[in-house]
């Protein structure tokens, strides 16, 4: 992650990306190569070009990946989406594994995911690229996946009941969703996990990255 990317101490909010945006003086971009599941990942953050907290590979992206490459993780012909995926880094890894991949955010990140897509995926069979707003857009996608994927998207105490409605719209009794997060006692992160996702849905803790504060979770429907 870039240093200027630290986390802001004010609302860390979609408000953020203008005044971010202001902040920098130049709109400048940074290419960072990552290599995971023996394969190397080009990944271009735009920043200063307000895309805010999406410009960023934010360190729970890295950790997820990580965990994705120690567990060997078959993704071979699954059906994936990741939300919130800023640079895209974790989506594309799944491509790279065989995973039919549908990458979303909203819509002003769009661009540099598929900037990152085109520069990493070469295959018959990229990833898809699509806005989905928590609680707005999730009507547009099926609801047959096999993998849901989220890094650091548990940071925005309002969107909490939006994100709800989208992985319930999204996931199936087949569905494993893997929420990686840094977890942010100012923004909830961990109330979240524990009083208001299992309102609705089954969580185990993964995978846990103590000095980093980093948590994954696997995350399914409760069975009847
Ligand atoms: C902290 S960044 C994490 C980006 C990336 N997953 C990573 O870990 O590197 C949070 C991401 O969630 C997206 N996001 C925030 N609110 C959202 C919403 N209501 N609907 C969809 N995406 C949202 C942001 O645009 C951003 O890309």
């Amino acid at each position: 992650m870039h240093p200027e990317a630290k986390e802001p101490d004010c609302g860390f909010s979609e408000v953020l990306p203008r005044e971010l945006g202001s902040l920098f003086s130049d709109t400048y971009t940074e290419e960072s190569h990552y290599a995971f599941c023996g394969t190397e990942l080009r990944i271009t953050q735009h920043y200063g070009a307000n895309l805010g907290v999406a410009a960023p590979v934010w360190d729970a992206a890295l950790f997820l990946c990580g965990y994705f490459e120690e567990q060997k993780l078959d993704f071979k012909g699954k059906k994936v989406i990741e939300l919130g995926a800023g640079t895209g880094i974790v989506g594309i890894l799944v491509s790279l594994l065989g995973g039919h991949v549908t990458l979303t955010d909203l819509p002003h990140a769009l661009s540099q995911i598929q900037k990152n897509v085109s520069a990493n995926v070469s295959s018959n069979n990229p990833p898809q690229v699509c806005a989905l707003s928590w609680g707005l857009d999730q009507e547009k996608f099926p609801q047959d996946y096999d993998f849901v994927l989220g890094a650091d998207i548990v940071y925005l105490h309002d969107t909490y009941p939006l994100l709800i409605q989208t992985l319930q719209y999204l996931c199936g009794p087949q569905t494993s969703i893997f929420l990686s997060s840094k977890m942010r006692q100012e923004h909830g992160t961990m109330h979240f996990f524990q009083d208001i996702l299992p309102q609705y849905f089954a969580s185990e803790l993964v995978k846990r990255n103590k000095d980093e504060e980093i948590n994954i979770y696997k995350v399914t429907r409760y069975q009847n």
